[in-house]
């Protein structure tokens, strides 16, 4: 390569015609060393692995909000990641719930629910109503935040990456702290959505029972 050539992006990996996302970061951050390369489509692709080998970091890698080194990303065919592009996290249509979510302390339910959905079209399936009714989330929206138990706030923070109006979702332990009645519940609630909406969908879980519930495929990690 000549200086001033752009090198050619490399052809996504897919390995499946249904496969819209391709990931590979071989990438040291601090002291992990992360060497992680999968395609994923339709449905829910679980990432597992033990505690501390990279899994919050790989959804934070795809939301952009982490740039790791040698790192590629695509989703469906547009670059969000590769030696030469790194497309902020504003332009990537991701809806994100981290394991602790951060609610806005000053705003009810209903308003940080209503503050993800700003400034987007909203599509069907993912109006206010229906992701609300989806997440049992009426009795909570005039209620502030601080006061809500760990699986209200975890319900909160899945409708709020719904709201975001994503065509990516991605879940890090989103049903950790509810019961497993709930946890059944809830898992059943959002695969049926996540099946109707054809809405490609990284999951992080440790919990073998609930990977079960949500499972299309998975990626072993560590
Ligand atoms: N911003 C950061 N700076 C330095 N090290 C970090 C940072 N974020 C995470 N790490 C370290 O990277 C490693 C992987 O963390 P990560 O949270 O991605 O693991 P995980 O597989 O999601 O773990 P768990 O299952 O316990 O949630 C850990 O050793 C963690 O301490």
């Amino acid at each position: 390569m000549t200086h001033g050539d752009i090198p050619s992006p490399a052809a996504p990996t897919f390995r499946r015609v249904e496969d819209c996302l391709d990931v590979r970061f071989d990438s040291a951050v601090s002291r992990l060393c992360l060497d992680v390369a999968f395609c994923a489509g339709s449905g829910v692709t679980v990432l597992r692995g033990p505690s501390g080998c990279g899994k919050t970091t790989v959804l934070r890698g795809i939301a952009g909000l982490l740039r790791l080194p040698r790192g590629r990303c695509v989703f469906r065919g547009e670059v969000w990641q590769d030696d030469v592009v790194f497309a902020p996290p504003w332009r990537r249509p991701v809806g994100y719930a981290p394991q602790e979510s951060v609610l806005f302390p000053h705003l009810s339910v209903r308003r940080n629910l209503l503050y993800a959905s700003r400034g987007r079209l909203p599509r069907e399936g993912f109006l206010f109503e229906p992701v609300v009714e989806l997440l049992r989330l009426e009795p909570l929206l005039e209620r502030g935040t601080q006061a809500l138990s760990g699986g209200e706030r975890q319900r909160v923070a899945i409708g709020r990456a719904l709201l975001a109006q994503p065509r990516l979702l991605l879940l890090d332990e989103p049903l950790s702290a509810l019961d497993g009645a709930s946890k059944k519940e809830f898992a059943g609630r959002l695969f049926r959505l996540i099946e109707e909406a054809d809405l490609p969908t990284l999951y992080v879980t440790h919990d073998d029972a609930e990977l079960r519930m949500v499972a299309t495929r998975v990626v072993e990690m560590g």
